[in-house]
């Protein structure tokens, strides 16, 4: 099974929002990127609502379901109450929960899965009681797999940013994706699979791939955009699934 692209749209719901038009579309250029190969769509809805919206959420889950039944919808965020009600009103495919705090600029950190396991586990046990998904954003640690094993998540996601920060510095960057592959060995031994995301890029998604070709799905959306402008949306998705495939 080929590594899965799922788009993040964060970025193109914060261009919409400087003026109060539609446009760019969120739900316009989800479907380019569906149409053009994408596995599904990644949203962050913060509690600021500073991207996507809450009102953003349904019409993404009818896109998908009206037009793309076999693509699948993926919601990120800290599992606070409203969180948590918002995701059990979508019904997404998956929910990977991310230990943010509503103040932070981006998702920066992963879990404690250790310390923080009697929280996670009846959360993650009320996730799948409603059919969804869920994966837990750790950062590369081999230690955190068995937790997230115990916690009963289906899956965890590879914090990559140190990773794509590493962009002018080999040596740093094939140590991090020498711990990102240690962490993805963990996670694998305990029966998970494995997703990964955070500044991942066309350029930098090879060598990650090589090391972890087992991974399930890459969630990708600053680098994405960013590239869609130049390119745009079809092609942009294209050049990113031929990275995925290693081609
Ligand atoms: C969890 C993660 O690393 C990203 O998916 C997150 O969506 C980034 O959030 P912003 O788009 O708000 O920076
Ligand atoms: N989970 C990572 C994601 O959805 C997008 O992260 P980025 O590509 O915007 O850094």
């Amino acid at each position: 099974m080929p590594t899965q692209l799922s788009v993040n749209v964060n970025a193109i719901a914060m261009l919409r929002n400087r003026r109060d038009l539609p446009w760019p579309s969120v739900t316009g250029l989800g479907r380019i990127a569906l149409q053009a190969g994408a596995h599904g769509l990644t949203v962050h809805p913060r509690p600021d609502q500073r991207h996507v919206r809450f009102s953003d959420l349904p019409e993404l889950r009818a896109l998908i379901d009206d037009e793309f039944p076999g693509a699948e919808f993926n919601i990120e965020g800290f599992p606070s109450r409203d969180f948590m009600e918002l995701v059990e009103r979508t019904r997404p495919e998956q929910v990977t929960l991310v230990p943010d705090d509503p103040s932070q600029a981006t998702s920066d950190h992963g879990w404690d899965v250790r310390a923080e396991r009697e929280t996670l586990r009846p959360i993650v046990a009320r996730l799948k009681e409603g059919g969804m998904r869920v994966s837990l954003f750790v950062d590369a640690d081999p230690g955190q797999a068995p937790f997230a094993a115990e916690v009963g998540a289906d899956r965890i996601e590879l914090y990559t940013g140190p990773y794509g920060g590493c962009h002018s510095d080999p040596d740093a960057a094939a140590r991090i994706i020498e711990a990102l592959g240690k962490t993805a060995d963990a996670a694998h031994a305990e029966g998970l699979a494995v997703n990964a995301g955070h500044d991942l890029t066309v350029a930098n998604l090879p060598p990650l791939l090589a090391r972890i070709p087992a991974l399930a799905e890459v969630s990708i959306g600053h680098a994405l955009t960013a590239d869609a402008l130049e390119f745009g949306m079809a092609e942009t998705v294209r050049r990113f699934l031929a990275a995925c495939r290693g081609t």
